[in-house]
C-alpha cells in the first residue's frame, strides 16, 4: 500500500508546475497523516493524500468507509461535530489549516461546499447568491454585487434559467436548478476549492448529467474534490481518484488506472462489485 501511495504521489510531484494565474504550484492541498476519531471511534486512519489544483479528485468506497469526514476534513467542517477530533496536517497556500491560529469561517469561504441535498437558503434566489459576498465585504457598490451574482449564476450554467425571475424564492426552482444555485453560491465567495459530498444523489439522471458537465466546466478554474457512491461517476468526472475501505487510503490515482488497472486487491474487489 505504501509503495502505490508513494508511487502516485511522484507521479504528481512529476507533474509539478507553476499556475501562471495564480503563481501556485500543484498539488493545492496536501493531506499528511490525518487521523479522526468520533469519541473513542477511530474514522480515518493515518491518511496522506496531494489534492492537485484544477482538477476533480474522486473519493470512492463503501458505505462508512470514511469519504465524507475525510471530505469535511478539508474546510473544517468537523469542527462543528462535538465528538469530532482530528489530527494531522492538510497545508493549503504553505498553511495548515488545522492550526488554531486559522479561522474556519474564512476557511470556509475559500473551500466551499456543497451538499447532497439541495439547501438553498429561504431567500430570493438574488439573495442566495449575494449573502456570502455581503457578508464578507467583497462588493462595494450594489453595481458590483450584481455583477458578482450575474457571474456565479453564468458560471453554474443557471443564469439563462433565472435572470428574469432573480426575486423569486430559491426553493421554487426545480432540484437540479437548485444546486447550481448552491453551487453558484459556493463560486460566490471567491473559492479555490469547491467540496462537492455526492452532490447528485437526490437528483434525477438529467439533472445528474447537468451537474457532471458542470463539474467538467468548473474544474479548468477550481480545485475540486468530490465523494461520490456511484463508479460510473467518478470514472465520468475525475481526473484522479482516491478508494477508502475501513477509514484508511487503500489505492490513489489516475482515474483511468484506478479503473482498468488497479494495483491493490481490494480496490479490484470494490471496482468490479465483489464487496460494497
Ligand atoms: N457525527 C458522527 N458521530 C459519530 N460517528 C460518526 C459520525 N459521522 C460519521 N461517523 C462514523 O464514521 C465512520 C465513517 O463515516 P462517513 O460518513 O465518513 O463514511 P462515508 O464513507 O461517507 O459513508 P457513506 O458512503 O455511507 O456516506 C462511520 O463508521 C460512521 O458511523
Amino acid at each position: 500500500m505504501e509503495t502505490t501511495i508513494t508511487e502516485s504521489r511522484e507521479t504528481l510531484t512529476a507533474g509539478t508546475s507553476m499556475d501562471e494565474t495564480r503563481g501556485l504550484t500543484y498539488p493545492r492541498i496536501e493531506c499528511k497523516n490525518i487521523n479522526v476519531s468520533y469519541g473513542d471511534k477511530q474514522a480515518i486512519f493515518d491518511i496522506s493524500l496531494p489534492i492537485p489544483d484544477r482538477s476533480v479528485t474522486a473519493l470512492i468506497g463503501p458505505s462508512g468507509c470514511g469519504k465524507s469526514t475525510f471530505l469535511r476534513c478539508l474546510n473544517r467542517m468537523n469542527d462543528t461535530i462535538e465528538s469530532c477530533k482530528v489530527t494531522g496536517e492538510i497545508i493549503m497556500d504553505g498553511e495548515n489549516i488545522n492550526d488554531p491560529d486559522i479561522d474556519p469561517v474564512l476557511l470556509r469561504s475559500r473551500v466551499g461546499m456543497v451538499f447532497q441535498k439541495p439547501n438553498p437558503f429561504p431567500k430570493s434566489i438574488f439573495d442566495n447568491i449575494a449573502y456570502g459576498p455581503r457578508i464578507h465585504g467583497l462588493a462595494e457598490t450594489r453595481e458590483d454585487l450584481d455583477e458578482m451574482v450575474e457571474k456565479s449564476l453564468r458560471r453554474a450554467g443557471l443564469w439563462e434559467e433565472v435572470k428574469d425571475r432573480l426575486s423569486s424564492p430559491g426553493n421554487s426552482l426545480s432540484g437540479g436548478q437548485q444546486q447550481r444555485l448552491c453551487i453558484a453560491r459556493a463560486i460566490a465567495v471567491r473559492p479555490e476549492v469547491i467540496l462537492m459530498d455526492e452532490p447528485c444523489s437526490a437528483l434525477d439522471p438529467v439533472a445528474t448529467a447537468r451537474i457532471e458537465e458542470l463539474i467538467d466546466e468548473l474544474r479548468k478554474r477550481y480545485c475540486i474534490v468530490i465523494v461520490t457512491h456511484s463508479m460510473q461517476q467518478a470514472a465520468r468526472v475525475s481526473q484522479r481518484t482516491a478508494f477508502f475501505h475501513l477509514g484508511e487510503l487503500v489505492e490513489m490515482g489516475e482515474t483511468d488506472q484506478i479503473f482498468t488497472n488497479p494495483r491493490e486487491r481490494r480496490t479490484e474487489d470494490y471496482i468490479t462489485g465483489r464487496f460494497g
